[in-house]
């Protein structure tokens, strides 16, 4: 009988299916992974923002973990909304149960400014969950908040992704070039080399949940047992092709389109 790779999500959610727990099960799915996930909080939100924020009590996110490492294999997972430290220490005493790669998407604003983290959790995760990473992809106000400095060039992306690694002991880093401008150009320092992923920049507002989409693809594969370089190289091309396949849904900024690289992606791989 054929073994189904597991991929976990622990995240806060989307209600319209953009972002957050949706947009990481419809990337799982459409990769053919088997997708779990773990709720952090319920946010209200849609493609032009988010109206309230209800976080889950912390019993309920720990059983939820529980309830995973019990019963469930799981073969690769990532974290995106961790709004505060209780529920970042309860991730953190959690990550040592499972051995699989832990991908650290570092959410800390939604793509209409309103914040997902509370202040003070960003040293926290910095201190304490970023070392646990086999990978965080943060975009650049990402970068720019983990390391104290603002980053405008190509060569302060690979510093950046470089200090990740040397200075607070992720496994990898990927800074994400989406909030530059020309060709969308990402940096993954994997603790030996600078590896360079680019795409064409893509002319859309359609963006809202990218970066899950993405840090989710890279997740499925890792699933897969794919090379983390391998990954993130597979991962861009989904990401890009939902980029320009996505949906003018809603009043904001409209969600990618998982649906359509689908066909394209299997014509490739299978
Ligand atoms: N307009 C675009 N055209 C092509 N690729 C893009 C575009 N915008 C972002 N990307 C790519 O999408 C991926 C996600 O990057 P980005 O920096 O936008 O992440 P993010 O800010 O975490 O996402 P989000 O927009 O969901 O907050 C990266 O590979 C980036 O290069
Ligand atoms: C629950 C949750 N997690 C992450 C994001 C970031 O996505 P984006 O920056 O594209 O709005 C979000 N909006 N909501």
């Amino acid at each position: 009988m054929k073994q189904a790779a597991c991929a976990l999500t622990i995240a806060g959610t989307d209600p319209s299916g953009g972002a957050g727990i949706q947009a990481d099960l419809k990337t799982f799915q459409e990769l053919q992974s088997y997708g779990m996930s773990v709720i952090t909080s319920i946010v209200a939100q849609n493609t032009t923002g988010v109206k309230s924020v209800h976080h889950l009590p912390i019993e309920m996110l720990k059983d939820q973990l529980e309830a995973i490492s019990s019963d469930m294999p799981v073969h690769a997972f990532k974290t995106g909304m961790i709004s505060n430290v209780s529920m970042m220490k309860a991730v953190a005493e959690w990550v040592p149960q499972v051995s699989a790669p832990y991908v650290m998407d570092p959410v800390m604003v939604a793509q209409s400014g309103d914040p997902l983290i509370e202040e003070e959790s960003r040293v926290w995760l910095r201190e304490n969950l970023l070392p646990l990473t086999s990978l965080v992809t943060p975009n650049i106000p990402e970068a720019e908040d983990i390391l104290g400095e603002s980053m405008e060039s190509s060569e302060d992306m690979k510093e950046a992704a470089q200090q990740m690694v040397t200075r607070f002991g992720a496994g990898a880093a990927l800074v994400k070039g989406g909030h530059m401008k020309g060709e969308a150009v990402d940096f993954l320092y994997d603790g030996s080399e600078i590896h360079t992923f680019t795409s064409e920049r893509i002319d859309t507002k359609n963006t809202h949940g990218t970066g899950c989409t993405y840090s989710a693809a890279i997740t499925a594969y890792l699933s897969q047992g794919l090379p983390l370089v391998e990954a993130v190289k597979q991962a861009k091309y989904f990401v890009t092709e939902a980029i320009r396949h996505s949906f003018n849904l809603g009043n904001g900024s409209g969600p990618t389109n998982h649906f359509a690289t689908r066909e394209e992606v299997f014509n490739k791989w299978f």
